[in-house]
């Protein structure tokens, strides 16, 4: 059986449209995630990716459909779901400690002073920003402040890590560097993870499934693509694993030409059971839903 720690079931998010209609972002969505699983979103502008992560975040409400976390329905925003955003979102009157610590009594509000800050302050260990604690946003670099949204988040021990194009304001240095944090923490803490990207190479190295997502309106997720390179993967040398390029390419053919012509292409797409295709040597192989083989109707007719 599998563990659905995140499962999304048949959500749908429609707007009115113009002249009285209503225009349908993407409906009959499903999707399913295990515990301490990285997901990445790719898709192309508008098919509907943060309308996704902000029904997740509990920020957003589903038109149809229902999202359960850990067993339990969604309603409304919750410290057991952490959010990252582009932008950094930090209290510009607190400082580094200030604000992750403000993050941590608020989830265990009877903790005392000096509870609060050593918890804090193990995060801010965790993101590299030791000897930073008394600096207030304003002292920080991009990146710096983007590793204090990471404390802030991690600190409250989220059930779920949501991250919108957290890194994609930032310069490459810097982006390299918060990609192989994000990636070291997340495997240490065994963190559950649903990321949007626009970064293919981003999500290759961070995620264990890339969700693809159509374009809006009317999106669908057409695929999950395992990714085959294994755990322990170099950020740097990532393009001499030999699946490198059958992944890359795939997303990216994927993005240039199928998520505008699935639509017409794929007639029999069943949304609850979407394909989990894995690139590696070759064609892709289809990991589920398992290929049906059909009787070879000359050798039925032989027996
Ligand atoms: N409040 C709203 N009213 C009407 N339409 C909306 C509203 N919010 C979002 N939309 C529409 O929903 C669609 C999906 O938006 P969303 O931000 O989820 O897309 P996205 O895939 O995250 O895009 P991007 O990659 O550009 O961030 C867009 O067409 C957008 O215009």
């Amino acid at each position: 059986m599998t563990d659905k720690f995140i499962s999304i079931e048949g959500i749908a998010r429609r707007y009115p449209g113009a002249g009285g209609g209503t225009t349908t972002v993407f409906e009959d969505f499903w999707l399913s995630m295990t515990r301490g699983e990285f997901g990445c979103v790719i898709g192309h502008s508008g098919c509907g990716k943060t309308t996704v992560l902000n029904i997740l975040a509990g920020l957003d409400e589903p038109s149809e459909g229902t999202v359960i976390v850990d067993g339990q329905g969604i309603e409304g925003t919750s410290l057991d779901r952490a959010v990252i955003f582009q932008s950094h979102a930090l209290l510009p009157w607190r400082t580094v400690l200030g604000n992750v610590g403000y993050a941590v009594s608020s989830k265990w509000r009877k903790w005392d002073r000096a509870r609060v800050r050593a918890h804090a302050q193990k995060f801010i260990d965790l993101v590299g920003l030791t000897g930073s604690e008394h600096k207030h946003p304003s002292e920080l670099s991009g990146g710096m402040k983007q590793r204090v949204g990471i404390a802030r988040a991690l600190s409250i021990t989220p059930k779920i890590m949501l991250m919108d194009e957290p890194f994609s304001a930032l310069d490459a240095l810097t982006r390299g560097t918060l990609q192989d944090e994000v990636r070291r923490i997340c495997l240490e803490t065994g963190q559950t993870t649903f990321m949007i990207t626009h970064d293919v190479d981003e999500a290759i190295f961070l995620a264990d499934k890339i969700f693809l997502m159509t374009n809006g309106p009317g999106a669908v997720l057409a695929e999950i693509v395992e990714n085959p390179l294994p755990k322990e993967r170099g950020r740097i040398d990532l393009h001499r694993h030999p699946y490198y390029y059958a992944l890359r390419n795939h997303i990216v053919d994927f993005l240039v030409s199928r998520s505008k012509s699935f639509a017409a292409e794929v007639t029999d797409h069943d949304p609850r059971h979407v394909p989990t295709v894995r690139p590696g040597v070759g064609e892709p192989v289809i990991v589920s839903p398992p290929r049906v083989v059909e009787p070879n109707p000359a050798q039925s007719v032989a027996r």
